[in-house]
């Protein structure tokens, strides 16, 4: 039977390493402070901005709540994030995502200052994490990395397969898997023969967003499966891109959904405004 790799118990160990961190850097004069910044009203949004919120206050970060309007505009919000970027007190600013239509979200990715980009999203930091350089890495890519190192599970010298090329998860994903010395592919909505890639996978990343798309025909046996997305059906169950009930008895381990890769997004976030105030010291 399938090993379930418990992203809530491993994010909650993670945040209480933080915890404990940050409560020694205050002992020293050091407050971390996390500006946290909304735009509209997206339910779905405000459950993730709601609990990050609440991770903040339980490892000690101070967060700075800025619930905005749908109706603000480009500038407005540049405005803002202008005047974070300049704030000695503000170590780390997030713009929670999707952003309305009508504003740019690569404009507003490019604005933060990449010393206080706590998402990593800034190309900046995006180039970083190729060429191995420090900088923030994306919090959700970071946060499998962590699922599968805490949980004992080898990526040196494994065929890896990341179904997904966004600039958020896919992307970095692979560039952190190459980094483990996986052998990595990426596939896309061109792959031909995605099951044949996926079936050579023994750790399968899927990131595709579409609800229970990857059944058993996409599996090899024994591999060890992430499971990145998250989709809720019309009696408001929440399930991933992998029907999991399909693939339980092929899979070595697998992600739960509620449960797996999320929870890791914002304990990565934690960790990342620790390592804000680090990258500060040395590169401000
Ligand atoms: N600025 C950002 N915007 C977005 C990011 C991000 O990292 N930075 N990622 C996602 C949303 N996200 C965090 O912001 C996020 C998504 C899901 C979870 C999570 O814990 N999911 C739970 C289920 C929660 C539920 O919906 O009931 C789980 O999988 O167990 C945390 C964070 C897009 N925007
Ligand atoms: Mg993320």
């Amino acid at each position: 039977m399938a090993f379930l790799i418990d992203g809530k118990k491993i994010s909650s160990q993670i945040k209480d390493e933080l915890k404990t961190e940050i409560a020694e850097m205050k002992k020293k004069g050091t407050e971390v402070t996390l500006a946290v910044i909304q735009v509209g009203n997206d339910p779905a949004s405000s459950v993730y901005v709601g609990n990050k919120k609440k991770a903040c206050a339980y490892i000690g970060i101070r967060s700075l709540a800025y619930e905005l309007p749908e109706s603000t505009t480009e500038m407005e919000l540049l405005t803002l994030i202008d005047e974070l970027n300049n704030r000695k007190d503000v170590n780390g600013i997030l713009v929670q995502l999707p952003v309305p239509a009508h504003i740019n979200e690569k404009h507003i990715i490019e604005a933060i200052h990449p010393l206080k980009d706590v998402d990593g999203f800034h190309p900046r930091n995006v180039g970083a994490l190729v060429t191995g350089e420090d900088g923030f890495v994306s919090c959700t890519p970071a946060g499998i990395i962590q699922l599968l190192k805490r949980s004992n599970i080898d990526i040196d010298g494994k065929e890896c397969v990341v179904v997904g090329r966004s600039n958020i998860v896919g992307k970095p994903m692979a560039i952190l898997l190459l980094r483990e010395n996986a052998t990595v592919t990426i596939c896309h909505s061109h792959t031909k023969d995605l099951k044949e890639v996926c079936k050579r996978a023994d750790i399968l990343v899927a990131a595709i967003g579409k609800p229970k798309f990857f059944n058993r025909d996409y599996i090899k046996e024994g591999a060890v499966v992430i499971d990145v997305g998250i989709h809720r059906n019309e009696q408001n169950k929440l399930c991933g891109d992998v029907d999991r009930d399909d693939v339980m008895d092929l899979v070595s381990a697998i992600t739960p959904v509620p449960g797996g890769v999320g929870p890791m997004t914002i304990a990565m976030l934690m960790y990342n405004c620790v390592e804000a105030v680090r990258l500060q010291k040395t590169e401000r």
